[in-house]
């Protein structure tokens, strides 16, 4: 008899954690290394399992790949580690259990923290040593990425014959982080020629059962769940889990009745809620029928409004268009921002743009200055966002701010680290990169929180990238833009740039791209600033010319402004007809500048579209 066939007939009950049980020993350490230097230790779990009940176990190597193992400098250890796994679980089971060879998920809520190029090489290198010792079976587990898990699914179905369980995570009930439904995920899985799919790790047995009840009973394929013990609580700096294990009686029948013909444990669980599981399971024939429950789909509001402005990429992509920069301040008191917003908006802008704590400094929140601009002035405001200020959680909440204020013009960007700022010691955040917020921000426009969840209602987000130009290779930073597209970005917003063939050349490295771009022009105000730019901000080179020319005005501050201004218009010169977005930045408050600015590039506009009704 083999797995299968055995699946085909009766329920069958699988191990629990390993990962948990090792560290509530006190192990904390890399866990499958122990596979090498404590064989008993694990021989032992595997046995305590199969005495509660196990007829299948897994092998200690969900964290066995290059990836995980090289964070303990263990990365030339994968064929060691894996093949002592097999061979340990294969003598505790001898011939009462089979034995799974696990392979653990890598990406988690950040899917760009290892790409599928890495995820196929890492897999393929463990997949062959697990299949050389010959398992019984192959247990995929541990997957919050739908895109991953169908990429090594492939894989090993086109690598062998064995029986492969696929098992997804979620982080809401009935849906992956990417808003797939589960019933359709697993459908996906059973398409790509997994023989049992299910459930492990995340959420506890409430949860997977109402995720279950919206999930038939696969035509070809077994359901499988292995929940956790518990959510978990954290005590003095630990995950600790529920230790009640006769919910897992009641809950065990609960599987039953969804169809799950696998039953085992994840996280938090021991050989106690294994043999909880068996003694619930007297009777071992598997349900036939089942009622599915639909899916409850929430009724998404557009709040798209009838007369609403179009967004920045359509009018950009149509005409000049002009938005600027000005920072909130750093300090309390907002009477000069306000009258500079109030003169740039006289001066027609499209947009403010207003920076989240630039250079890693405290400022006044972009949101709530957004919001004054917006209500008191009439203004669009454009709130950047940085990855560095905020979790997932505050970025979630943050998004969800904004929308309700009716603010829907963001930027998304990295920002810079704290290390550069007035806090050096302040932590950068970073639980997304800035192709991740894209993501997140598209998601949101779907109707969907980063785990799958419904916001119950769309947002509107018109979404901006940064494109810096300002890097040796161009051609990498224009590959970033291609991915930042592909994530969702609907324009760019570039770094200053300091001279007319830099222009040129971006013109000539991005032309090929449908997506608009906003040139970054920034007035110099001095000497000083001009060489602080030039010496200090990486990748930004001044020409000599201009250098000099800042250097001529040094001690007239009156003077050095209007160089600066005569530079930037020459900037804007260059810029024009390549490019219909323009993006000024605002130093230092001095919006007068900008203002003038705003003005020359709308005379200049006037009078081209002049010409062109003259000319025909
Ligand atoms: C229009 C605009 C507005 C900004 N506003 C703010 C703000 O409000 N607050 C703030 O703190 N910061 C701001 N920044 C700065 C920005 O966060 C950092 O400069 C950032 O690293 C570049 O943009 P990004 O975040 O999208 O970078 P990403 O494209 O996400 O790049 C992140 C990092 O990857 C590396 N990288 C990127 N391109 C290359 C390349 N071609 N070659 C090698 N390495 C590369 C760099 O280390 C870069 O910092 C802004 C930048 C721009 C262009
Ligand atoms: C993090 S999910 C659990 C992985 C593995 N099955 C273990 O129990 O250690
Ligand atoms: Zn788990």
């Amino acid at each position: 008899m083999g797995l299968l066939q055995d699946l085909k007939e009766r329920i069958l009950i699988a191990d629990g954690a390993m990962g948990t049980l090792l560290y509530s020993h006190g192990v904390d350490r890399c866990f499958e290394e122990l596979n090498l230097s404590k064989p008993e230790d694990i021989i032992h779990i595997h046995e305590a399992y199969i005495a509660a009940g196990a007829e299948v176990i897994q092998t200690n190597t969900y964290g066995a790949n290059y990836v995980k193992l090289a964070r303990y400098g263990l990365e030339d250890e994968v064929p060691s580690i894996n093949r002592a796994a097999v061979r340990l679980a294969k003598k505790a089971a001898g011939n009462k259990a089979y034995v799974l060879g696990t392979i653990g998920g890598l990406r988690s809520i950040n899917k760009s923290a290892v790409s599928i190029d890495e995820v196929k090489r890492t897999f393929r290198e463990q997949l062959f040593v697990l299949l050389n010792e010959d398992v019984d079976g192959l247990l995929l587990e541990t997957y919050y990425d739908l895109e991953e898990l169908q990429t090594v699914l492939a894989i090993a179905r086109k690598e062998t014959d064995k029986p492969i369980i696929a098992h997804v995570s979620l982080h809401e009930v009935g849906v992956l982080q990417d808003g797939t439904p589960l019933s359709e995920a697993l459908a996906r899985l059973e398409q790509l020629g997994a023989d049992v799919i299910g459930l492990n790790c995340r959420l506890g047995p409430y949860h997977m059962i109402r995720s279950l009840e919206e999930v038939p009973l696969p035509k070809k394929a077994f359901l499988s769940a292995y929940p956790n013990a518990s959510l978990p609580d954290y005590r003095d700096g630990r995950l600790i889990y529920e230790t009640n294990t006769d919910y897992f009686k009641e809950t065990a029948l609960a599987f039953r009745e969804q169809g799950v013909r696998l039953i085992g444990g994840c996280c938090g669980t021991t050989p106690k809620h294994i043999e909880a599981i068996a003694n619930a399971l007297t009777d071992r024939t598997p349900i036939t029928e089942k009622v599915v429950k639909q899916r409850h789909v929430p009724i998404s509001i557009q709040t798209n409004e009838p007369n609403a402005a179009p967004p920045l990429q359509d009018i950009v992509r149509k005409r000049r268009s002009v938005i600027v920069e000005l920072d909130p301040p750093k300090k309390l008191g907002i009477a000069k921002f306000l009258e500079g917003a109030k003169a740039l908006k006289e001066a027609n802008i499209d947009a403010l743009t207003l920076a989240d704590n630039s250079l890693a400094t405290p400022r006044i929140s972009n949101m709530a200055l957004g919001s004054i601009v917006k209500e008191q002035l009439g203004i669009r405001p454009l709130i950047h966002i940085t990855c560095r200020d905020r979790n997932l959680i505050g970025l979630q909440s943050h998004l969800m701010g904004l929308h309700t204020l009716g603010i829907t013009d963001v930027l998304a960007i990295t920002g810079d680290p704290s290390k550069i700022g007035d806090f050096p010691g302040a932590t950068s955040v970073y639980d997304l990169s800035s192709f991740d917020l894209i993501r997140l921000i598209r998601q949101f426009n779907e109707g969907l929180s980063y785990s799958g969840k419904s916001l119950g209602q769309k947002t509107n987000f018109s979404i901006a990238a940064a494109f810096n130009p300002n890097v040796r290779h161009l051609d990498k930073a224009v590959e970033r833009l291609e991915k930042k597209i592909q994530c969702g970005a609907h324009y760019f917003i570039t770094q200053p740039l300091y001279s007319e063939r830099q222009i040129e050349e971006v013109y000539e490295a991005t032309k090929h791209l449908e997506t608009p771009i906003y040139i970054g022009i920034m007035p110099l105000v001095s000497a000083r600033n001009a060489d602080f730019l030039h010496h200090e901000v990486p990748g930004i080179t001044l020409s000599d010319e201009i250098r000099s020319r800042m250097a001529a005005c040094a001690n007239d501050p009156v003077q050095s402004a209007r160089e600066g201004i005569a530079i930037a218009k020459s900037l804007i010169d260059a810029a024009f007809d390549l490019f219909n977005g323009i993006y000024l930045i605002t130093p230092f408050l001095r919006y007068e500048m900008t203002v003038e600015l705003v003005r020359y590039i709308h005379e200049k506009e006037q009078a081209a579209q002049e010409r062109k009704v003259l000319h025909g």
